[in-house]
């Protein structure tokens, strides 16, 4: 029995490479599973650690989080080429605004991770096992994307105790994850939010994953991603009327620098 076990064993290890060349499918199907399967156990491993340490529900825990998903990206063949990490060094809180292109985006996310920042996520993620846990100790904020009125007033929390807190929020003003090499639209709560606080909003751009990653064709393989944080953007002054062009000013901001890094021709 055990013979038979271990002859398989032998079997499905030497088929495995080959079956990831020829299949591009399976190789995809691996890769992901095993992105996934990295998540979920080191986050059960890491929230006993992140209660041990920090004691509970606190940014703090997202040093720790960062720690261990820097080395993710070794086991996928990824690397970053950063540039702008000095303007995160702005005098207390800021919003930070990102593109949003798969679950890999975490790796990129803590990649350039400042201290003292959380994000905000759909509510639907508390509930993904272990990482649900993980992501709750480490401040996420929980938002309701499918009620506006609710996640407006989550949002305008956020901007009472930010201040407060001395946190920066890290927000996909996209809404949603989008790996086409463009930008969707830009969802306009976290320049809301900006206003509110009066604090600096971020941008930061993340390369196209295109070039090696595209879940509608079975592609992920390894690849550089370039990472640009911009100049600050004020907010001192501007008022709820003035959100509708702080977003527009943003998003063609990010726009230009994500055809830029990603070398598609502006339009
Ligand atoms: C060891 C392993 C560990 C691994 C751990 C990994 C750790 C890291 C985990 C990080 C998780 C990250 C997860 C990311 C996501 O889940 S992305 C999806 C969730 N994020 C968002 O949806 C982005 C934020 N969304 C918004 O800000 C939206 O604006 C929202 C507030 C949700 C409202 O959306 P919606 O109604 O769909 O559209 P609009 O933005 O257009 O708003 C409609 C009108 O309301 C006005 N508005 C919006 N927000 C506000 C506000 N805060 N205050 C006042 N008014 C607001 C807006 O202006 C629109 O009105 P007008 O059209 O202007 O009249
Ligand atoms: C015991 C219960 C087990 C439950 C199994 C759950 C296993 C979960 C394992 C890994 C989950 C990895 C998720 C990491 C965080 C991903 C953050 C993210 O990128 O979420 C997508 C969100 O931005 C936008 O979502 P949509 O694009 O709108 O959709």
């Amino acid at each position: 029995m055990e013979l038979g076990w271990l002859l398989w064993g032998a079997a499905v290890l030497l088929l495995l490479p080959v079956l990831m060349e020829l299949s591009p499918a399976v190789n995809f199907a691996l890769r992901i599973g095993f992105y996934y399967l990295l998540f979920f156990v080191c986050s059960a491993l890491t929230a006993p650690v992140c209660l041990l340490v920090n004691g509970g529900r606190t940014v703090k825990n997202m040093r720790i989080i960062k720690t261990v998903v820097k080395t993710f990206k070794y086991f996928f063949g990824l690397r970053f080429e950063v540039k702008g990490l000095e303007n995160f060094e702005v005098e207390g809180p800021a919003i930070i605004v990102s593109n949003h292109q798969s679950i890999l985006d975490m790796m990129g996310l803590m990649e350039v991770l400042p201290d003292n920042c959380v994000q905000v996520g759909k509510k639907e993620l508390m509930y993904a096992g272990t990482v649900g846990l993980i992501i709750y100790l480490g401040g996420v904020i929980f938002i309701n994307r499918k009620s506006t009125s609710s996640a407006k007033m989550v949002m305008a929390e956020v901007a009472k105790t930010m201040a407060t807190d001395n946190v920066k929020v890290w927000v996909y003003p996209e809404g949603t994850r989008n790996c086409t090499g463009d930008l969707l639209p830009f969802k306009k709560g976290a320049f809301h939010v900006a206003v509110q606080a009066q604090v600096p909003v971020i941008p930061v751009v993340y390369s196209s994953f295109t070039t090696f990653y595209n879940p509608k064709k079975n592609l992920f393989t390894s690849g550089k991603i370039k990472v640009e944080v911009l100049p600050p953007i004020e907010t001192k002054g501007l008022t709820s009327d003035d959100v509708s062009e702080l977003t527009d000013r943003c998003y063609r901001t990010m726009r230009a620098t994500l055809f830029r890094l990603s070398g598609r021709p502006g339009e």
